[in-house]
């Protein structure tokens, strides 16, 4: 039996016997490489493979065994990818301060800095800059940041020692700064003498650069490599700075090297930023890489409802629902639109009505329908593809067309309320069934295709925001 085949069967058997939710998080994300007389399983990345080889592993040579008879297969579990890299191999940490930067430019995030954590020369204390609001138990857990929330949780729990650096990834608002302060807090909760420091990336920037001009960069260095945990946000900031990247580098090192936990975030998979140093990257991706997707709707209506409940205001599930629906791309905004419905029912004294509701995201919403009207959809697809809004209405069948037009067809059905038969009609005059092929095939790619999975969230954001 062909390795795949065997697998498929194999996953089967333990469909009866796990929870969706296991299945999700532990097994689906297993890919499989066939070779003859082995069943080599690879694990996106270190945590998923220990968790595997901790609770499913025997179970699963069980029933491989009892599929393949006399020939069982070997099964091996390892930490890979045969679609693209999530984690690099660890290195020896003697070979960690060994190499030089290379040279690239600045450019500025636009977003505020929190306050500087450097304190006053000679003076001995630690500023963590930590949200005491974002713990673990503010953070709704839903399929799309289960495996970072539990990679954050092992993390906390086993500071320096479990996963580290960990590397935590995805677009703006999604909650990889949430995480970051949760394990933080959850350090500091267990060790209130713990050194937690957390800083923006730009931060850390602007920081060297003022002890650069006033001669303390010994005493910057000396700083950074005393903390015990070091949480840095949005590292896609050191792209193209230069002297920051190597300043980073040699305090990362140093840091990994007397098992100190370094937490970063990124709006991107660490080997995706351009103007980051090639051993940067690579040493990022050492400890644990993982991934936060965008929420699915359940999870952003939960979410919004745990908000309204944190700022004591009871949101009918109708209203959480019809917020979650227009707002998909980020939890940033969706607060923002939670926010703004709660202020005007304070203000007016109105109760939260979904009519209420939608007068009072009147604007946004207005402006979120002007974007996604079908004509605007099939433009900003074409631009995004460089092919011609025409190639998309054609009947053209090239791989290099056919895909963006069945990224416009979801986009389109995702996005508006118009129906199979007028997404069809818009599209050159095609078919329902066409139309709902191309949703189908959409949602398949962006499970097993992560580039169309990049393409169509990014779309989805230029749409909507
Ligand atoms: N699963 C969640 N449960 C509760 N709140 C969440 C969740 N995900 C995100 N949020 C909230 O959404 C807001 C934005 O999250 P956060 O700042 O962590 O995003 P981010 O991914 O770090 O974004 P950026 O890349 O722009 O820095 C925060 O207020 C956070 O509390």
């Amino acid at each position: 039996m062909v390795g795949n085949s065997l697998w498929q069967q194999c996953v089967s058997r333990l469909e009866s016997e796990l929870s969706e939710q296991q299945l999700n998080t532990w097994i689906r994300p297993l890919q499989v490489v066939e070779e003859p007389g082995i069943l080599r399983l690879l694990a996106p990345n270190r945590f998923v493979l220990d968790w595997v080889k901790d609770h499913f592993f025997q179970r699963m040579v069980c029933i491989v065994n009892e599929l393949q008879g006399n020939d069982a297969m070997r099964v091996l579990l390892e930490v890979g990818s045969n679609r693209r890299p999530t984690v690099a191999h660890p290195a020896s940490p003697q070979a960690l301060a060994s190499r030089r930067a290379a040279p690239a430019d600045i450019h500025r995030s636009g977003k505020p800095v929190p306050a500087a954590p450097i304190p006053a020369p000679g003076s001995p204390q630690f500023t963590h800059n930590l949200n005491p609001n974002f713990t673990f138990d503010s953070f709704v857990e839903g399929k799309s940041n289960q495996l970072a929330k539990a990679a954050s949780l092992q993390v906390a729990a086993s500071v320096g020692k479990a996963y580290n650096p960990l590397f935590l990834y995805g677009s703006t608002g999604l909650g990889k700064t949430h995480l970051m302060h949760a394990i933080g807090n959850a350090i500091l909760r267990d060790n209130p003498d713990a050194k937690v420091v957390y800083l923006h990336s730009e931060r850390f920037v602007a920081d060297m650069i003022k002890a650069l001009q006033h001669n303390s960069i010994d005493e910057f260095k000396r700083y950074y490599r005393s903390v015990d945990t070091l949480l840095i946000d949005d590292i896609q900031f050191f792209a193209g700075k230069e002297r920051s990247q190597e300043e980073f580098f040699h305090t990362f090192n140093a840091l990994l090297e007397s098992q100190q936990q370094v937490i970063l975030t990124c709006d991107r998979y660490p080997k995706e930023v351009d103007g980051l140093e090639d051993r940067l990257k690579s040493r990022f991706g050492w400890g644990l890489t993982v991934a936060i997707e965008l929420a699915e709707l359940e999870t952003r209506v939960a979410i919004l409802q745990r908000k309204a409940e944190e700022a004591g205001t009871v949101l009918p599930s109708e209203v959480a629902f019809f917020i979650a629906k227009r707002i998909r791309s980020n939890i940033r905004e969706l607060e923002g639109a939670l926010r703004r419905v709660v202020a005007n029912a304070h203000f007016t004294g109105r109760p939260i009505t979904l009519e209420f509701a939608k007068e009072a995201l009147y604007d946004l919403l207005t402006l979120q329908d002007k974007q996604c009207t079908v004509d605007n959809i099939q433009k900003t697809v074409a631009e995004y593809y460089k092919i011609r809004v025409t190639d998309l209405l054609s009947t053209r069948r090239t791989r290099i067309i056919a895909r963006p037009r069945q990224v416009a067809m979801a986009l389109t059905k995702e996005l508006t309320t118009c129906s199979l038969p007028e997404i069809g009609k818009a599209f050159g005059g095609r078919d329902h069934t066409t139309v709902l092929h191309a949703c189908r095939k959409v949602a398949e790619l962006r499970e097993s295709d992560a580039q169309v999975n990049e393409d169509f969230i990014t779309l989805l954001r230029t749409l909507t925001t």
